[in-house]
């Protein structure tokens, strides 16, 4: 999801140094021959071994440079889908000297994540989350590996399987409970003001992350490498707003890996330090939170289990692993709650018959999870919002290692793959009126509401999202309460800000609403 949010960031270009701007135009134009050679010996390479197949269609771009000029936006999933309508569900662009086929419908998606699954299991990184992921330690970005498949393991076992998540029940009622107090100290002390749903429900999310993973919700920490205590806040900036803009910071070598001889010391110097830093609060944080476990304070944490069930694994790695929960569980489901708020809040019909069926169902009483698969208009609500809003548009760039074919394409080793999930929950040909957010299409008494599989956005395969069902669990019973006890109103204005930032759909501009307490 990043490389492609970063393949637009043309302010890099525009960073580069001078010399190596002149060194890049001279070169453009000495190999605006040879690119178009290249690309004439790419089809005719692909026609030559893949004989029988017929070559993938190509969005036309520019000698070098392929198609990086026409996804200058940071929205590339928006652009990949609207190629889509004229070259089809996919489709071959170039970014510089790399081949990125882009997958922009539920059959082609599947065929890649599932059927193809062995020639296509490994990642792409760009510069920046090489740095950022320690060289793919971490379960999302590693390949398919056995590296991948021990700490999967472990991430399930402790936090993310469905026994995990009774463990750590506790913690989601605390965040679910606090976010309602917060809402209501809110409409106590300034009931006509409108509430920024974000500032109260992200801290929320990061301390469920920090009791997840090093088992308490840290208000401070002492980091000896950077000669400083950080606040509870600054801990948030250093482990999930940094890195998350650093992800998608692009290095514009990444393009051009032959011109990795020029060097780029002010993005290398940004990412490093943002790297160092974070190394230097995970540090902090484990030798504080070890002292306290190994004083035998009880905490069911992810820190405990590495320590006594991974020893093999060093210190940087633990670190990593631990950073790794903090950072998914903190964005994605913040992600898709506040648009699913922000949608509510926009259609009062919509958010009056979710209302009244909660009512039906709980009662007076507060809803809980044992209730949630009572409620299939709440499921609905959440799976459209994952739909229209897919919080990870782009799945992060897979590698193809060997020949293969994808949707009757002959697909040569070397290239790269991008899976649009905002195109597959876009495509007209699977959903009526798609960008309508409309919560009755996924009504059907017939199937089971809570399957996670009706969208694309947890992906699908082997490398399906394994944070799913603590997604569902917060984001559901968050949406369910908050409604439960105010009614919603959009703040003036705020129907336009539908605009997104960053490396998933994050909302640029916090939702804000009018709240109404219910009796
Ligand atoms: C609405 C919320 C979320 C969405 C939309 C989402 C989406 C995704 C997607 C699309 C993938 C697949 C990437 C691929 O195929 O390469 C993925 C993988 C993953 N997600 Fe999530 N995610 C969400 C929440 C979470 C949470 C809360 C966690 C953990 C705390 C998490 C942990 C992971 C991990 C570890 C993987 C890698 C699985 C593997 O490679 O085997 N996700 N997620």
């Amino acid at each position: 999801m990043a490389l492609m949010d970063a393949i637009m960031d043309l302010q890099a270009l525009q960073a580069m140094p001078v010399g190596a701007a002149i060194a890049i135009g001279c070169l453009a134009v000495a190999l605006g021959g040879l690119s178009l050679w290249l690309i004439r010996g790419y089809t005719n390479d692909q026609q030559k071994r893949g004989s029988n197949l017929p070559p993938l269609p190509e969005v036309p771009g520019l000698p070098v440079i392929g198609n990086l000029l026409q996804l200058k936006e940071k929205k590339p999933h928006m652009t990949f889908t609207k190629w889509a309508k004229t070259y089809g569900p996919i489709y071959s662009i170039r970014t510089g000297s790399s081949t990125v086929i882009v997958l922009n419908n539920n059959e082609v998606a599947k065929e890649a994540m599932v059927t193809r699954f062995s020639s296509i299991s490994t990642r792409k990184l760009s510069k920046a989350l090489k740095i950022l992921t320690y060289d793919k330690c971490m379960v999302a970005t590693s390949d398919y590996d056995d590296f991948h498949k021990m700490v999967k393991r472990h991430v399930l076992t402790n936090v993310l399987s469905p026994n995990a998540q009774k463990r750590h029940r506790c913690h989601r009622d605390t965040l679910i409970a606090n976010t309602s107090k917060g809402l209501h100290v809110h409409v106590e002390e300034h009931p006509l003001q409108a509430v920024n749903f974000r500032n109260i429900f992200e801290p929320e999310l990061f301390g469920l992350a920090m009791k997840e993973a090093v088992g308490s919700d840290v208000e401070y920490v002492y980091a000896e490498e950077l000669g400083t205590s950080l606040s509870r806040h600054e801990i948030f900036k250093v482990l999930v707003k940094d890195p998350m803009e650093g992800a998608i910071d692009v290095d514009w070598r990444d393009f051009f890996p032959f011109l990795k001889w020029i060097p780029n010391k002010t993005f290398e110097m940004k990412i490093k330090q943002m790297d160092m830093r974070r190394q230097a609060v995970m540090k902090a944080l484990i030798k504080e939170q070890s002292k306290r476990l190994s004083s035998g304070e009880e905490m069911n944490c992810y820190l405990d289990y590495l320590l006594s069930e991974a020893k093999n694994l060093s210190e940087k790695q633990m670190a990593m692993l631990l950073w790794e929960v903090i950072i998914e569980t903190s964005d994605t489901t913040l992600v898709t709650t506040e648009w699913a708020m922000y949608e509510l809040a926009k259609n009062p019909k919509l958010q009056d018959r979710l209302y009244e069926e909660i009512r039906r169902v709980c009662g007076s009483d507060k809803i809980t999870e044992e209730k949630l698969c009572q409620l299939p208009y709440l499921s609905a609500v959440f799976h459209e919002t994952l739909r229209k809003y897919s919080p990870v548009p782009v799945i992060p760039l897979r590698y193809v290692h060997e020949d293969t074919e994808l949707g009757g394409y002959y697909v040569p080793a070397g290239s790269e793959i991008a899976i649009n999930i905002y195109g597959c929950n876009m495509d007209e040909k699977h959903w009526e009126n798609p960008e309508e957010w409309n919560p009755e299409r996924f009504l059907d008494e017939t199937k089971d509401h809570m399957d996670l599989h009706k969208t694309m956005a947890f992906g699908g395969g082997k490398r399906m999202c394994v944070g799913s069902l603590q997604a569902m669990l917060i984001s559901c019973t968050a949406i369910g309460r908050v409604v439960q006890e105010f009614e919603w109103r959009l703040n003036d204005g705020e129907e336009e800000n539908v605009d997104i930032v960053g490396l998933t759909t994050q909302k640029l501009h916090p939702m804000l609403a009018i709240l109404k307490p219910r009796n």
